[in-house]
């Protein structure tokens, strides 16, 4: 085995083709991958782990020996699994891997006792909790990091995962936490592994993890600062035109190394300006002026979408819209037909293998069902919860056990949006990280949020933590990057004359009042 060189850090903005140069690079180094080692990709979420396994299957056979996966899926498979109870009696051999975080389950115990114990008191219990759910073989959420990342300060253990790992890649690297980073770090040291990093920093907008005290001190960052990385700077941006492209310069540019950050637009269109709307009442007001821009520019409904920081505002969109909307990455291809079969069975308290065998039934018949129901739906013979059981009971014969866990209005969107082709995407930002549109309306609640947004100075966009609100000057960044052609911003609240003028010196339109006095000069 040889030496590996410095790993690779990507620093890459909006729109810049990060997961498509990653997948190109995968695709080269797996004619490198032996066959007993292993090459790791590291995505953030299940939706983008599935994204990278849909690209590379276009192009490659997937070998086995390479794993596409979320973070934890990787430190189960590769460390916590074989490795965290080796040199550790406190951790079981078997293990049982449960889907919330230790403090889920302290919160249930006190919710049930009644008690609220002190600051210290539930450290203590915490503590102790801990221990024995790992001595059972239990580990949360939470404790896959830990775990692994103990388990990692272990020399043989050490060895043993950088021999078998011969590529790692990580996607999204400015989400990496400081446990995970230690972990690549530990990999980095062994020299055995080839280490490929790619993000954005600018995009960074989880809560703070309680390490990390500092926006300068996330990983990414840290990473860029090391001599031990070879940082590259990607400056284009393939989204979205030129106008777009301007605006988000005002809010990127960081010194790497003495090189600025600044994108500069791939395809050269020059676009028109970022238009702020200046409808406050309600985002009814707002939409003639983005619907009239996206006729301007011939974008189908589909292209467009609203988005905000907060639910309470998405949930005006959705009104606005009467419902008629798109979510990001589910109704899109949400079928409504699995919907209701999934709403049938857990309101029957059962799945579709052990339903179908106790009723000698097909998967077939279950679908057919389900669109018996849709029709119903539709033709608001079925129109809430009551219905619904009544429905099933006189229809099928079933009797609804459950409480049932759902809410027609819910099912009834769905069903809705699926059928009519005018329907936008309206999406929270966390959701629409990652995906872009033709159009996008981004909405702030207030005329704070929508300064927030605003903020050019890099200090101040690093300095703003907030990490009970997590509310970061970056969440508008990702939401406005969103765009390909058309970015309005709208508020809430009406916006004091200062917010204008930064608007304008942004280079933002503005509505000008309709009625002008003529110039008298
Ligand atoms: N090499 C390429 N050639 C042509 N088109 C590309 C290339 N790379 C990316 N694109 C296109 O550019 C757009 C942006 O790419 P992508 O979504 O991968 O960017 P990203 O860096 O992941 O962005 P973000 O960080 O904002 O999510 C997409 O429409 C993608 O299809």
């Amino acid at each position: 085995m040889v030496n590996v060189g410095k790993p690779k850090l990507v620093i890459a903005g909006p729109g810049a083709g990060k997961t498509h140069g990653m997948v190109d690079e995968i695709i080269q180094a797996l004619k490198l991958l032996e066959r007993h080692r292993y090459m790791i990709v590291v995505t953030y979420t299940n939706s983008a782990t599935k994204n990278i396994k849909k690209r590379l299957g276009k192009k490659i056979a997937i070998p086995p020996n390479l794993f596409i996966g979320t973070i934890h899926s990787f430190l189960n498979k590769f460390i916590v699994i074989p490795y965290s109870s080796l040199h550790n009696d406190d951790v079981n051999g078997e293990k049982l891997f449960i889907q919330c975080g230790t403090d889920d389950v302290l919160k249930r115990m006190f919710d049930n006792s009644g008690e609220t114990p002190d600051y210290k008191a539930k450290n203590y219990i915490k503590s102790r909790l801990t221990t024995s759910l790992h001595k059972n073989g239990y580990i949360t959420y939470d404790q896959t990091l830990s775990l692994a990342e103990k388990a990692i300060t272990n020399k043989r253990i050490k060895e043993m995962l950088s021999n078998r790992i011969q590529f790692l890649y990580v996607d999204e690297f400015q989400d990496t936490g400081n446990k995970m980073f230690s972990i690549i770090e530990s990999l980095r040291k062994e020299k055995k592994t080839i280490i490929y990093c790619v993000g954005d920093p600018e995009q960074y907008i989880q809560s703070f993890d309680s390490s990390i005290k500092n926006f300068q001190n996330i990983p990414i960052l840290k990473a860029s600062r090391m001599n031990q990385y070879e940082t590259e700077l990607n400056k284009t941006n393939r989204r979205s035109v030129k106008t777009i492209v301007t605006f988000l310069n005002n809010f990127s540019k960081r010194v790497y190394q003495d090189n600025t950050f600044e994108q500069h637009c791939h395809n050269e269109i020059p676009g028109t300006p970022v238009k702020f709307i200046n409808a406050t009442q309600n985002i009814t007001s707002m939409l003639p002026e983005f619907f009239a821009r996206c006729e301007k520019e011939n974008i189908p409904h589909k292209e467009r979408g609203i988005i905000a920081k907060k639910n309470d505002v998405v949930k005006k969109a959705i009104a606005a819209l009467n419902g008629n909307v798109l979510a990001p990455d589910k109704s899109a291809k949400i079928s409504a037909v699995s919907e209701i079969k999934d709403t049938l069975l857990s309101s029957l308290g059962t799945n579709q293998s052990a339903f179908c065998e106790a009723h000698g039934l097909t998967p077939f018949d279950l679908r057919i069902m389900a669109v018996q129901i849709i029709r119903a739906i539709r033709s608001e013979m079925i129109t809430n919860e009551n219905s619904f059981a009544i429905f099933v009971k006189d229809t099928f014969g079933y009797i609804i056990k459950n409480d049932i866990p759902f809410k027609l209005e819910n099912l009834r969107q769905i069903i809705v949006s699926n059928t009519n082709a005018e329907a936008i995407m309206v999406s929270n930002i966390h959701r629409f990280k990652g995906l872009e549109l033709d159009a996008i309306l981004a909405v702030a609640k207030n005329e704070a949020e929508l300064n927030l947004w605003l903020e050019t100075s890099t200090d101040f966009r690093d300095a703003h933590s907030d990490r009970g609100t997590s509310d970061y000057p970056r969440l508008g960044y990702v939401a406005f990057s969103r765009a390909r052609k058309v970015l309005c911003i709208a508020c809430l609240e009406s916006i004091s004359d200062n917010t204008k003028q930064k608007l304008n010196n942004l280079g933002v339109e503005i509505d000008t009042p309709t009625l002008q006095f003529p110039s008298l000069i």
